[in-house]
């Protein structure tokens, strides 16, 4: 019997190397020239990775048989023996795969360190109910609702969250991170951190910044800790039933954005866990629940027709219907912008679930020939004015220094040669200086053009000094 309830509360294959998720170049490789301009990697493809679970406990008591092998990391056979169908994509996990090694194998460390660089990154998991999306993302449903703390069920979320902490506290970056965590359910988007919001979200569109959800909540976090609590938090708001095929299953799209903010970037990791696909089924005759899959079926499709026209050359360069619904609103630019994703399709490994295997197998297969053009802007103004008040803070140092040599050299009666008393306090005495040194002290924003004659100037006196 399901019943839906909302809670309360607060081809072929593809090199492996060939691909930007799997060429690791750590931050301080990339050439400081490269950094400072609008950075574009050469095109390349979504990277597709495929989990197949585990049989449930119920499949093995009912003694289902199983249909799915995965011959190496790349292969897969699917169907009944001497009838198997054969699949490659860039990673294959079987059903033994632990979460460490889904983190480790299929390119995530790679995404967060493009993130990191600025890169929009998302990650998406999709796959037939029950196929064991959720898990993979945030682990199993215990984890939230059961107060069960086994570190070796964490996702691949609070993995990749612990790992981008890492890289930002030994960078010098001073970065800055923020999350929000929305769901799509029957075509609303709800904050899911905002859960009291009486009214859904909107999608607007602009030129600069593409779709977006406009008074979607953003809470900047520091940890571990304070990111769990976003994220427990917004769990236990998502859209949930119980029915056949998954005691608890997501009925709605989720998005949890990471903004990484740096001196001049502005990186982006998306987590998406897209709600299963499923066949309604007769004596599911509840309307609300038929609406509900209906929805969920109608955007999937839309995802997969942006992805057939993603995929065609002629079609890429003409219309693509990401206006046709509010998810692919959300994932236009992780899709076919300048983005670099990283799909993970989920399998069940059972001969009663072949055919919805086999659609998700063939919709992975297309999608791993969409091509990205992974793209960051810099903001090259607020690095440059950051590196101007740096030089000004060193030179004004090295005045200061210069200052104090000439006065002792007076006083150890070297006689005066006036420039003491030419150069000292020659700095402070125009009112915009003294202007713009107190916003260097505050670190309030001063013009470039007046950081730039500061600079000069301070330049000119340390050369008269020396
Ligand atoms: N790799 C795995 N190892 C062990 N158990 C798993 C694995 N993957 C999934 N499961 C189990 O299978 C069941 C279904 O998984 P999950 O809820 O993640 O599916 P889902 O694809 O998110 O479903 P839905 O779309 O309905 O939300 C759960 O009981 C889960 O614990």
């Amino acid at each position: 019997m399901r019943g839906r309830r909302r809670r309360p509360v607060g081809q072929d294959c593809i090199q492996p190397g060939a691909n930007p998720l799997h060429q690791h170049q750590t931050n301080h490789q990339v050439p400081e020239r490269e950094k400072q301009r609008t950075e574009i990697q050469v095109e390349s493809n979504v990277v597709v990775a495929v989990r197949v679970r585990p049989l449930t406990e119920d499949e093995h008591n009912r003694g289902d048989e199983t249909i799915v092998y995965c011959p190496d990391q790349h292969s897969l056979l699917v169907g009944a023996s001497g009838q198997e169908r054969a699949f490659a994509f860039d990673v294959v996990l079987g059903p033994e795969s632990s979460q460490h090694a889904m983190f480790q194998e299929c390119g995530m460390t790679r995404l967060i360190d493009m993130a990191v660089q600025g890169f929009c990154c998302t990650v998406f998991a999709f796959g037939q109910t029950g196929s064991g999306k959720t898990y993979t993302i945030t682990g199993p449903h215990s984890l939230f609702l059961e107060g069960s703390h086994d570190a070796l069920l964490a996702g691949l979320m609070q993995r990749s969250l612990s790992y981008l902490l890492q890289l930002v506290g030994q960078s010098e970056e001073g970065f800055h991170l923020y999350a929000s965590y929305l769901e799509i359910y029957n075509e609303q988007v709800h904050d899911l951190l905002n859960p009291c919001l009486p009214y859904s979200l909107a999608v607007r569109g602009s030129r600069t910044q593409g779709f977006y959800v406009e008074n979607l909540s953003v809470v900047e976090f520091h940890n571990l800790d304070s990111f769990m609590r976003i994220l427990e938090g917004g769990m236990q708001n998502r859209q949930s039933s119980s029915h056949s095929q998954n005691e608890h299953s997501s009925r709605s799209h989720s998005i949890l954005t990471v903004h990484i903010k740096g001196m001049s970037t502005q990186g982006k990791l998306c987590v998406v866990d897209l709600a299963g696909s499923e066949r309604v089924r007769e004596g599911d005759s509840i309307e609300e629940l038929l609406e509900e899959t209906g929805n969920i079926n109608r955007s999937l499709l839309t995802l997969g027709k942006c992805i057939s026209s993603l995929v065609d050359p002629i079609k890429r360069n003409g219309h693509i219907p990401y206006r046709d619904s509010k998810l692919t609103k959300l994932l236009s630019d992780s899709l076919g912008g300048s983005g670099i994703t990283l799909m993970i399709a989920c399998v069940s490994p059972t001969l009663g679930n072949l055919q919805e295997t086999l659609n998700t197998l063939r919709y992975s297969s297309r999608a791993k020939r969409i091509k990205n053009r992974p793209m960051v802007k810099r903001d090259l103004r607020e690095k440059l004015v950051v590196s101007l008040q740096r030089e000004i803070c060193r030179l004004r140092q090295e005045n200061l220094l210069l200052q104090q040599h000439l006065s002792s050299a007076h006083k150890a009666g070297a006689g005066g040669s006036g420039l003491e008393a030419k150069y000292s306090g020659s700095m402070s005495s125009s009112p915009q200086h003294a202007k713009d040194v107190a916003g260097i002290r505050t670190g309030s924003s001063c013009s470039e053009t007046s950081l730039r004659s500061l600079l000069q100037e301070l330049m000119r006196e340390n050369d008269k000094l020396q």
